[in-house]
């Protein structure tokens, strides 16, 4: 039973225009009691907000919690505590009958797009609206709608057997947009595909995104996908989120740890030992030309070595991390002369250091 009260909160915060958030996960735990094992805490103190037209990628190893994560948010599973909000609605608290009717508002998609193989591609993608009991006409027109936004309109009456792996990921996509979600969990939609059939299936995801105004969860253990799509990043271990915020914030704080592992830096074979070697971090906008390392030279009029760097295009800026080293000039000098250029720098540990101070 829903008290009152909690319906009319639900009601106000499901219209009001200043929720930002489209998808709430607040305090989810999810327990498992099995007969033959024990108690088991697989989610601990969840909290994880998508805001609407963004992708938030929730990352983690194996078994860190993700599939659970995801059955927990359709509602395939019910949490042991906490709150998930869709519109500001919190389903938690729904009955097995109304959550039929909203859990409508999230499309699904999973690692093998698990479509039924006697049915042609247009007859996968009608089913949700079939169980709806939506006319043939209205299905037809629909079908074809979604056939065009996945670029499958010449595929229509192929059957699963006869695509791609990309275009049978194409179908699910059309299957889980067919009932007008407002929000898509993709769960591992792109493990298993090659690197451009992943980048044609990203891109897809990124322009429905913004076509449809989808808020998307994207659940991965691929540290690519990531980098090419996210706008947030949370990062899973153990059923805990141990870091998150957004993807290029995270790149350049330099104690993220994730943010090392987005854009990782490859140390050189063999560095002088009289170098005084610096990591530097920044961000620009991807038409704007960086000349700091020349400047950096003329300042104190000494040479620097650019030993390394790993420079990506990412949210429409280039990211960058880089290792230079140079002779004579005082560490904390240098630091401050590189935040004058927006760089973040900070004295680099090499790996022989960080092995000595681990003894
Ligand atoms: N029904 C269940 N009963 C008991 N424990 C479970 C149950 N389902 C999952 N777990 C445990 O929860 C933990 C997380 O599992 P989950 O499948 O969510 O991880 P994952 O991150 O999706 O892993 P993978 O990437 O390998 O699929 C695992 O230790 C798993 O054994």
């Amino acid at each position: 039973m829903v008290p009152a009260l909690t319906n009319q909160y639900q009601i106000i915060f499901e219209f009001s225009p200043w929720c930002q958030h489209m998808l709430q996960i607040e305090h989810l735990y999810k327990n498992y009691q099995n007969p033959a094992t024990e108690h088991v805490q697989v989610l601990k103190d969840i909290n994880l907000y998508v805001a609407k037209k963004s992708i938030t990628a929730v990352l983690g190893p194996s078994g860190s919690g993700k599939s659970t994560l995801s059955k927990c948010v359709s509602l395939l599973e019910r949490p042991s505590q906490g709150s998930i909000k869709v519109d500001g609605l919190d389903l938690t608290y729904l009955s097995e009958k109304e959550l039929s009717t909203h859990r409508r508002n999230i499309g699904v998609i999973f690692q093998s797009s698990s479509l039924l193989g006697r049915r042609t591609v247009a007859e996968n993608i009608a089913l949700p609206l079939h169980y709806l009991g939506v006319t043939d006409q209205a299905i037809a027109k629909r079908v074809q709608e979604l056939l065009e936004n996945v670029g499958l309109s010449d595929r229509a009456h192929h059957y699963p057997g006869q695509l791609s792996g990309g275009q049978k990921q194409r179908v699910g996509i059309a299957r889980a947009l067919a009932l007008k979600p407002k929000i898509l969990l993709a769960d591992e939609a792109t493990s298993g595909l090659d690197p451009e059939t992943t980048q044609s299936i990203l891109n897809l995801i990124n322009r429905l995104k913004d076509e449809l105004e989808l808020s998307v969860m994207l659940i991965t253990h691929e540290m690519d996908v990531v980098r090419q799509v996210a706008d947030q990043v949370a990062v899973l271990n153990a059923g805990q989120i141990i870091e998150q915020g957004a993807l290029q914030q995270l790149i350049l704080n330099p104690d993220s740890t994730i943010g090392k592992q987005l854009l990782p830096l490859k140390q050189p074979q063999h560095l002088a030992a009289d170098l005084t070697l610096l990591e530097v971090l920044y961000s620009h906008a991807s038409d704007q030309e960086q000349s700091w390392l020349n400047d950096f030279s003329q300042q104190f009029n000494q040479g620097v070595q650019l030993l390394a760097a790993n420079i990506e295009e990412i949210s429409k800026a280039t990211v960058a991390r880089a290792l230079i080293g140079f002779k004579g000039i005082d560490s904390d000098q240098a630091i401050r002369f590189l935040k004058t250029h927006n760089i973040q720098a900070q004295v680099y540990q090499t790996r022989a250091n960080n092995s000595q101070t681990c003894h």
